[in-house]
């Protein structure tokens, strides 16, 4: 599946409250959402793959890749697109010997030094940041800012989306700094009307 990293939904089951996880990823896809990563920090396992089938199913025939947060075995279980894993989730070369040459590979990078280590030749993108401090992760690194992100950007040998805190107008400035997209959270999850608020992250039309 083609991979088109400009804007990339990463849910929270608990901020779709309003529409519920399937609907909101739907009407954010209707809106111009990208790519989807299924993040569930509390379901089990199990209930993930439920989740990860119902998603993959709605998303059939959109053409937007469902890729899973974390989880190599529900990645697998599920049938899903990809994974995406950050610097303590598991080893890169396992994960794309179990997942096979055809499925997304994602990574988070923070540090110049983690960017030095990785192996491009096994990975399809990198996730940079946090752009800014975020409630939507507690545990997340020291924001790098706009100047931060376009020195990893820079250094990068791999597309890379900019995630943490990111709003509809960043746009702008993340597309200056060099990254491919933008990857959001309570943007899109947290809103009553998730299609608008993908749509909002439209570039504007040129003239
Ligand atoms: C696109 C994207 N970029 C970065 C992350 C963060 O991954 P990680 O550091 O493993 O943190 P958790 O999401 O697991 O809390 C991401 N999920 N997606
Ligand atoms: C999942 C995640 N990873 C981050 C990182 O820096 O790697 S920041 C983050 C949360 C992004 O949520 P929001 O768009 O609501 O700020
Ligand atoms: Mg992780």
């Amino acid at each position: 599946m083609r991979l088109d990293l400009s804007l990339y939904l990463v849910t929270d089951r608990g901020l779709c409250t309003v529409h519920g996880l399937v609907e909101t990823v739907m009407a954010a896809v209707r809106g111009g959402v990208t790519l989807v990563q299924l993040r569930d920090k509390h379901a089990s396992d199990a209930e993930m793959v439920d989740q990860a089938r119902h998603l993959k199913a709605a998303l059939s025939g959109s053409g937007v890749p469902l890729i899973i947060n974390d989880r190599l075995e529900v990645a697998l279980a599920a049938g899903a697109d990809g994974l995406h894993i950050g610097q303590d989730d598991g080893d890169v070369a396992r994960a794309r010997a179990a997942l096979g040459p055809e499925a997304i590979l994602g990574l988070s990078v923070q540090t110049h030094d983690q960017l030095a280590r990785l192996d491009p030749a096994a990975l399809d993108y990198l996730g940079l940041g946090p752009v800014f401090a975020t409630p939507s992760k507690h545990d997340h690194a020291e924001p790098l800012g706009f100047e931060g992100l376009a020195a990893l950007v820079a250094a990068s040998p791999l597309p890379s989306v900019a995630i943490g805190g990111l709003k509809a107008e960043h746009l702008a400035a993340t597309r200056q700094a060099g990254a491919e997209g933008l990857a959001v959270i309570s943007a899109i999850c947290g809103t009553p009307d998730p299609e608008a608020a993908a749509r909002a992250f439209a570039p504007p039309p040129r003239h």
